[in-house]
């Protein structure tokens, strides 16, 4: 029997916190962040802006744990099932990175093929209709013999995000995954993500004001030298929110904070 969304998301999301948090990496003078206050909800995305080499992608990484050994951090990273963050998430970047060689439904699987195995790993075959249900949910059922070159970025992001669903990891954390792409594939896969990823804490860092007023439940914006977070009031309309004039205002204020940075 193949597996429905809701089984691939039975994971508890947690709400991620962060006091008094500052990063630097080893080999600079000065922290990239400081006094970071910022609290991520359960079941809901937040969105991070910043001017480039702000270091929105240092925090993602760190709180992916890929910095561990080319960082300082000081301050508490916590978070709300007390299960280390570490052991909790799946990266979506930029660029899709699937492998040239493998097919779509290959790709999917691969991403389970590294994870640790435990008795409550699922067999061959439900992984594998596992990932053909999520193909199937990203629209991707007829292409799962494909190889990536054959597809548009649009598509392959769609792979990424089944990739990113199969790991089944209670929380997300996404760097610019929709950047590349058209205005309507954009706005497509931000509805389509929005949906699958209902269930999970997610992390979004983007450069486009109006996706993050669009998807945020919270919404941060890292500024300065070290950076830290200021977190802007959103309209109380559900995400993904239609864009109105009242997110226009938002926009400018955005805009308006984001300038600071330049002058
Ligand atoms: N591995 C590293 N070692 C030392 N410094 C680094 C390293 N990676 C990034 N930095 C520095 O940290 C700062 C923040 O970089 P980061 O990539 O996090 O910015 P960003 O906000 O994600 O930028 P962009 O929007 O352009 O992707 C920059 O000054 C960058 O040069």
């Amino acid at each position: 029997m193949a597996l429905t969304t809701k089984d691939v998301n039975t994971l508890h999301s947690p709400v991620i916190t962060i006091k008094d948090g500052a990063l630097q990496y080893q080999q600079d003078a000065q922290p990239v962040l400081a006094e970071l206050n910022m609290e991520m909800p359960a079941k809901s995305w937040t969105c991070i802006l910043g001017r480039s080499g702000c270091g929105k992608t240092t925090l993602l990484r760190y709180l992916a744990n890929l910095l561990a050994d080319k960082v300082q951090w000081s301050g508490k990273l916590s978070t709300s099932n007390n299960t280390p963050l570490r052991t909790q998430v799946a990266y979506m970047a930029q660029q899709d990175l699937l492998m040239p060689w493998l097919n779509v439904l290959d790709n999917v699987l691969l991403s389970d093929k590294f994870s640790k195995k435990t008795q409550h790993t699922p067999s061959k075959t439900q992984q594998y209709e596992k990932a053909l249900t999520l193909l199937t949910e990203v629209g991707l059922a007829d292409k799962t013999q494909e190889l990536p070159q054959n597809l548009s970025g649009g598509m392959r992001q769609r792979v990424a995000l089944a990739r990113t669903l199969m790991q089944d990891k209670p929380v997300v954390l996404m760097d610019e995954p929709f950047s590349a792409l058209d205005a309507v594939t954009r706005y497509k896969l931000q509805n389509l993500a929005h949906q699958l990823l209902k269930d999970k804490t997610v992390v979004l860092i983007t450069h486009d004001p109006s996706e993050a007023i669009r998807l945020a439940g919270q919404l941060y914006i890292l500024q300065g030298q070290p950076a830290v977070a200021f977190s802007l009031t959103l309209p109380k309309a559900q995400t993904p929110r239609e864009l109105n004039a009242e997110s226009a205002i938002l926009q400018q204020q955005i805009i308006q904070r984001l300038e600071q940075d330049y002058e």
